[in-house]
């Protein structure tokens, strides 16, 4: 049997999982590693200890294979089995040069074969074909005039030398025309090449945009931002090399390497065939190292996506890092990728430089042999010197093409390696609520019924978030949801704008299910105002009318501002409703009355406040109030309101109170009270606080 021994001390973590997995009579108890395991490895496992792990893990591994070992770890072998270890590893297809372990963990989507990938593109650049034909025709004829160049360079040489005046000057014309020919086509070929490449990249992003955009909310819960928009960025940039650079580069070389080829049969066989089998080697090691590039290419992409989620979380959390001095953590983070980048750049890097030499010398040795053969041919009279010097020349042609063939093909496949994820991606279907065309009811009334809804979210299915919801709210009440953190307030609310689906349980609208409705028709009566409103960065004016469908005056701007008692701060502003705003800029309570404006200014029939008022100072909310009496008053809409500040909705029409899921109070705040249940204990507690 063999043994392998690590370069370091191993880890007895480790070894006791392998140890346990072999399943030891009691014989060989591991009383060793277990006494090992919470031990610091570094200082504890001395070279005793490995020796002892070594000898214990032979034994037992020759005791389930049947064998007897021969233990033998002195100092030399030890050193001779590591060094032989490191030399097995760093040679060619060596341990060292895997991604094995690291592409198992990042396969997620299914690979891209370059057929595939390549009528992928197609499909997306196809209404714009002509830029490819226009691109390709532009390829061919700067190929061919760039191929036949060697062949008059070198016929007017010699026919100067010969003192043949009337073929020079044809040779000469020639080549002028060939120069001028391949420069215009060498020009539209790359101008070509680069407006298909713009339209590519466009579409893609175009179409991943459009599909991300239609994916349901679950989907945004298990993704991160920085993956998503990396995927956006970095990846369809790099899939579009593939038409733009690499398969432009790929046919130009190829075309020209098969031109020379054939001349160089046409000159002599033989030394075309030399130079023909040194091409095919070369071929083959860099197919192989096109592969290697392929997985390389693919574990970057995965390990940028990363890196770039952690700076995006960074920064957009600064104010936090900063209160609580974690910065050197989050460079910690961000560094933990960028090594791992690194060390994927250094194994390709390193794997480029064997490409290279391999290159370098098999060039070489088509000169050495094109001179050995070749003069031995002119000493024999076979050929003459002319037709070397074309030999030489076209050789030299036929391997730097091969090379840039390989260059290109290595680029080619990383592009092909990025496009796996991306293409998985645009695949996605778009949410049911896209794609099922719901009804429109001639007027939405407000009328609200949950029967029986359960629900649980899909990342954490075995969590009930509710249980069992029956609430009917009537149109043009105010119903206010009350409950404990975490007790499925917003959930609620999320089910009730179709952000998710109940497990069990219908949603009802007007008599009609939810289900059955046109979500967007149903959205545009609906007027929301999330926990922590976020704003668009641009102008005031802009954030409150975001979404409105209506065209929608100043005025009306104006007057949804001043009922959510905005107008004033928002006049105050330099540029008053044209000033740029985002979301650091004004403060929460300012924020969350240009959230209300925007609902308001909707006219919404139903009108949803998940704690719209928590950062507003007491006078904003005291306002606030009076437009939520005004709004019960005028009986214009249905209002379900949440908040943590009992104080806030006691004028509520009905107070729902809500624990672990579950409806466990219901009435109006004097009926809650004298109920002496939860409600009333929150609301002495609040009390309680102020006093
Ligand atoms: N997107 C989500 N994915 C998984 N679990 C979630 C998600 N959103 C909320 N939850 C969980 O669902 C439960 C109910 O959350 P919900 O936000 O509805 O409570 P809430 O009563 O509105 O709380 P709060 O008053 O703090 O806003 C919580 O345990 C929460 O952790």
């Amino acid at each position: 049997m063999s043994l392998i021994l690590h370069n370091h001390p191993p880890n007895p973590l480790h070894t006791n999982f392998h140890i346990n997995k072999l399943n030891f009579p009691a014989k060989f108890d591991l009383k060793f590693t277990r006494r090992k395991v919470n031990r610091n490895v570094d200082r504890s496992f001395d070279r005793r200890d490995y020796r002892r792990f070594v000898f214990v893990t032979q034994a037992k591994a020759a005791y389930v294979e049947g064998e007897n070992v021969d233990v033998n770890v002195d100092g030399v072998s030890e050193r001779l089995l590591k060094l032989v270890k490191f030399v097995t590893a760093v040679l060619p297809g060596g341990k060292w040069w895997s991604f094995d372990e690291e592409v198992e963990i990042a396969q997620i989507a299914k690979p891209v074969t370059l057929v595939r990938a390549l009528t992928r593109m197609w499909a997306l650049i196809a209404t714009d074909r002509w830029v490819i034909f226009a691109a390709f025709t532009a390829l061919i004829l700067t190929a061919l005039t760039e191929i036949s160049i060697p062949h008059f360079m070198t016929a007017s040489i010699f026919s100067a030398q010969s003192g043949n005046t009337t073929v020079f000057y044809r040779n000469v014309k020639m080549l002028i025309i060939l120069s001028l020919t391949s420069g215009i086509c060498s020009g539209l070929r790359g101008c070509w090449f680069g407006i298909a490449n713009m339209i590519l990249v466009k579409r893609m992003r175009e179409t991943l945009y459009s599909v991300l955009l239609l994916q349901d909310i679950n989907y945004f819960d298990n993704e991160s931002i920085g993956d998503l928009t990396s995927r956006l960025g970095s990846d369809c940039q790099q899939v579009s090399r593939v038409i733009g650079n690499d398969l432009n580069l790929i046919l130009r070389n190829l075309l020209q390497a098969t031109g020379a080829l054939i001349y160089l049969l046409f000159l002599s066989w033989q030394l075309g065939l030399c130079t023909l089998a040194i091409c095919s080697t070369l071929s083959l090691i860099m197919l192989r190292y096109g592969q290697y590039q392929k997985k390389a290419a693919k574990l970057t992409q995965e390990y940028t996506a990363s890196a770039n989620e952690v700076a995006q979380e960074t920064f957009s959390l600064m104010r936090t890092v900063r209160v609580y001095g974690t910065e050197h953590k989050e460079f910690g983070r961000y560094k933990s990728w960028l090594e791992k980048l690194a060390d994927i750049s250094f194994r390709t890097s390193a794997a480029y430089g064997i490409w290279n030499c391999s290159f370098n010398t098999l060039y070489h040795s088509t000169q050495v042999i094109a001179v050995l053969m070749g003069g031995m041919s002119i000493m024999a009279g076979h050929i003459t010197a002319e037709q070397l010097t074309k030999f030489v020349l076209y050789s030299e042609w036929l391997i730097y093409s091969t090379w840039f063939v390989g260059d290109n093909l290595s680029s080619l496949m990383q592009s092909v390696g990025a496009s796996e994820k991306v293409f998985q991606m645009m695949d996605f279907a778009p949410s049911d609520q896209f794609t099922s065309k719901g009804s429109k009811l001639p007027s939405l009334k407000g009328h609200i019924e949950f029967r029986n809804v359960s629900f649980s979210y899909s990342s954490r299915e075995t969590a009930h978030v509710l249980k069992d919801i029956n609430i009917a709210v009537d149109p043009y009440e105010v119903v206010a949801l009350v409950g404990l953190s975490g007790s499925g307030k917003s959930t609620i609310v999320n089910l009730l704008l179709r952000l998710y689906e109940p497990t069990s349980g219908q949603i009802l609208i007007d008599g009609s299910p939810l289900k059955d409705l046109d979500i967007k028709w149903l959205r545009e009566r609906i007027g929301y105002v999330g926990q922590e409103p976020k704003l668009f960065r641009m102008d005031v004016r802009s954030n409150i009318a975001y979404g409105c469908t209506e065209d929608v005056t100043q005025e009306d701007i104006e007057q949804a501002a001043k009922q959510a008692y905005a107008h004033d701060f928002i006049s105050s502003l330099p540029d008053g409703y044209k000033t740029i705003v985002d979301d650091d800029l004004l403060s929460g309570g300012q924020k969350q009355r240009i959230a209300i404006a925007r609902a308001l200014l909707r006219n919404p029939s139903i009108l949803i406040l998940d704690e719209a008022t928590s950062a507003l100072d007491a006078e904003s909310e005291y306002n606030i109030k009076g437009v939520l009496s005004a709004v019960g008053e005028n009986k214009k809409r249905t209002v379900i309101i949440i908040a943590h500040r009992l104080s806030t909705i006691q004028a509520a029409d009905r107070i729902v109170v809500m624990d672990r899921g579950q409806i466990i109070e219901m009435g109006n705040h004097r009926e809650l009270l004298l109920k002496d249940g939860l409600y009333a204990q929150l609301t002495r507690r609040q009390v309680n606080a102020v006093g």
